[in-house]
């Protein structure tokens, strides 16, 4: 198969199965993201309780952390969630939004990544530098510059951490160590909208709920992803219309038109 017929089974297997994924995410983004996973095909709820974390992970096929607006709770709940799900072999991915801004968001990033076995990390170049000690200044929650190249950063830190590493920016990588594959799909009015990383997330987590090969499942996600966001970019006046226009996009994107538009590169 090549990655267009690859891209199209995949989000097709999404809305067949209609994977549950749990999300234990941040205030600004939760109805966002909530809805993209809807767009995209599959089913979102958004559990935080530590007495319930640990069954709703269970019920799921993939399980989403974001410390986007962290609490010491909260990240307690992540931490139970994310046990449950790895002791019934669900996967966890994980986004360490705001790493590298404050002593402890990059503490506490670095602290889920050694406590739960995290199946794919997606961040943007400075949280990944600042959680894997490449040395990332991360401002508020935007990416800050880093000292080297995002591809090969990416595979040195899947490397050190034996997981699956996702950095997005204008192009994005996404390596297990060994594999490197760049995706150019997307558009700058991502960046003029929040919770368009943390949507990138969600769609990775159902694309990784139906495909166990995390770097196939992360680099088909965020091509599609990426594709929806410049068909929405067509039709849009500015930021507002351009959230709206993709969630349409993603709904609406399949087949041929989706096989037509992906720009996958393995390097
Ligand atoms: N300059 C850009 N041009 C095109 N797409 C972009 C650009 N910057 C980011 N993206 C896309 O926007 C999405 C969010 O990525 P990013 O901005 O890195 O995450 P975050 O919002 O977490 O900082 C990804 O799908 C990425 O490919
Ligand atoms: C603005 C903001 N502040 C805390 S979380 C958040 C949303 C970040 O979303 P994204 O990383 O997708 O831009
Ligand atoms: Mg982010």
């Amino acid at each position: 198969m090549n990655w267009g017929e690859l891209v199209i089974a995949l989000r097709q297997k999404v809305r067949e199965v209609r994977p549950l994924i749990h999300h234990i995410t941040n205030l600004v983004v939760t109805n966002l993201t909530a809805n993209v996973t809807l767009a995209v095909g599959a089913s979102p709820v958004m559990a935080y309780a530590r007495e319930e974390v640990a069954d709703m992970a269970r019920l799921a096929r993939a399980v989403v952390l974001n410390m986007g607006t962290l609490t010491a709770d909260e990240v307690e709940a992540m931490l139970l969630a994310g046990r449950a799900a790895s002791a019934a072999g669900i996967p966890v991915i994980f986004d360490p939004v705001g790493a590298g801004a404050t002593p402890f968001r990059t503490a506490t990033a670095q602290r889920i990544i050694r406590e739960l076995h995290i199946d794919i990390l997606r961040g943007n170049a400075s949280e990944i530098a600042a959680v894997s000690g490449f040395g990332g200044q991360t401002r508020g929650v935007d990416a800050g510059e880093i000292s080297v190249p995002a591809g090969q950063m990416a595979r040195q830190v899947a490397r050190d951490l034996g997981t699956v590493v996702v950095v997005t920016g204008a192009t994005d990588y996404i390596s297990d160590g060994e594999r490197l594959i760049a995706v150019a799909n997307g558009h700058a009015l991502l960046t003029t909208v929040t919770g368009t990383g943390c949507s990138a997330t969600s769609v990775i987590a159902a694309f990784r709920a139906v495909e166990a090969d995390g770097v196939t499942a992360g680099a088909a996600a965020l091509a599609y992803y990426g594709l929806a966001a410049e068909h929405a970019a067509a039709t849009s006046r500015g930021p507002a219309s351009f959230q709206v226009a993709l969630l349409d996009a993603l709904y609406k994107l399949e087949g041929e038109d989706l096989a037509r538009g992906v720009k996958i590169r393995e390097l």
